[in-house]
């Protein structure tokens, strides 16, 4: 098992709790959507499975590793190791080319393998754009150097918030596409928070989350 989250509670200060009692599994290389209505907890759950957040009480097991057992460096460790991301907002750094976007976290971590980059970024059909600025690309490119840069590491778990929220029909599919052949590929689970039943369709599982459970 890749990630275990075993009845997990979180409140944010001075508020109900979003999860009350979550517990979901995810395998090595396995693929799940969470849907959920807006405002129920998928981003808290997503940013507590990437080891972003704290929560209060439960356990959640990543790579064998109980982040309740761990402190904020430790969690920093684990995430830049095991986990990438993926938002809505592609959240590209603006003042870095896309090759060097591309190349920025996996470089950080200190694993960057070129010869994987040069593959990923062929294959997502960025070879021709590394000078470019983020300014100056389609949202659909925007997010494929997302992609590119949360993959170039070999993560063993993406986490993807709505990635396909803010593009049209056809770059949406074009994107996941992408995206679920390489996750696929690289043996990385994927844990994708989306409103669209067509997408969630196209995973392994789908856990929906309401009243602060997995129902
Ligand atoms: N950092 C925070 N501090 C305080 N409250 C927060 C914080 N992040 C989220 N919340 C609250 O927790 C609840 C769940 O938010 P969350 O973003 O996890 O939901 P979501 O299901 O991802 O929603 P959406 O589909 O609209 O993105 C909301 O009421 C939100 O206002």
């Amino acid at each position: 098992m890749l990630l275990s989250i075993e009845h997990v509670r979180k409140a944010y200060p001075g508020q109900r709790p979003v999860l009350q009692d979550v517990s979901l599994a995810l395998d090595h290389g396995e693929t799940l959507a969470l849907t959920g209505e807006s405002g129920s907890g998928k981003s808290t759950l997503l940013n507590l499975a990437g080891a972003l957040d704290a929560f209060d009480s439960g356990e959640i097991t990543l790579d064998g590793k109980a982040l309740s057992a761990l402190d904020d460096t430790g969690r920093a460790d684990l995430r830049r190791d095991r986990v990438a991301l993926v938002f809505q907002q592609f959240n590209l750094i603006p003042s870095l080319t896309v090759g060097q976007n591309l190349a920025f976290h996996a470089r950080l971590g200190g694993r960057l393998d070129k010869a994987w980059l040069s593959e990923l970024s062929h294959r997502l059909g960025l070879a021709d754009l590394h000078d470019r600025y983020p300014e100056n690309l389609s949202g659909g490119q925007q997010q494929r150097v997302a992609i590119g840069r949360a993959l170039a590491a070999r993560p063993k778990l993406l986490l993807a918030d709505e990635p396909t929220g803010n593009l049209d029909e056809n770059a949406s599919r074009e994107v996941l596409d992408l995206m679920l052949e390489l996750v696929r590929e690289t043996g990385a689970a994927l844990l994708l928070v989306t409103h669209s039943v067509e997408i969630a369709n196209r995973l392994d599982r789908r856990a929906h989350l309401a009243g602060g459970k997995i129902t």
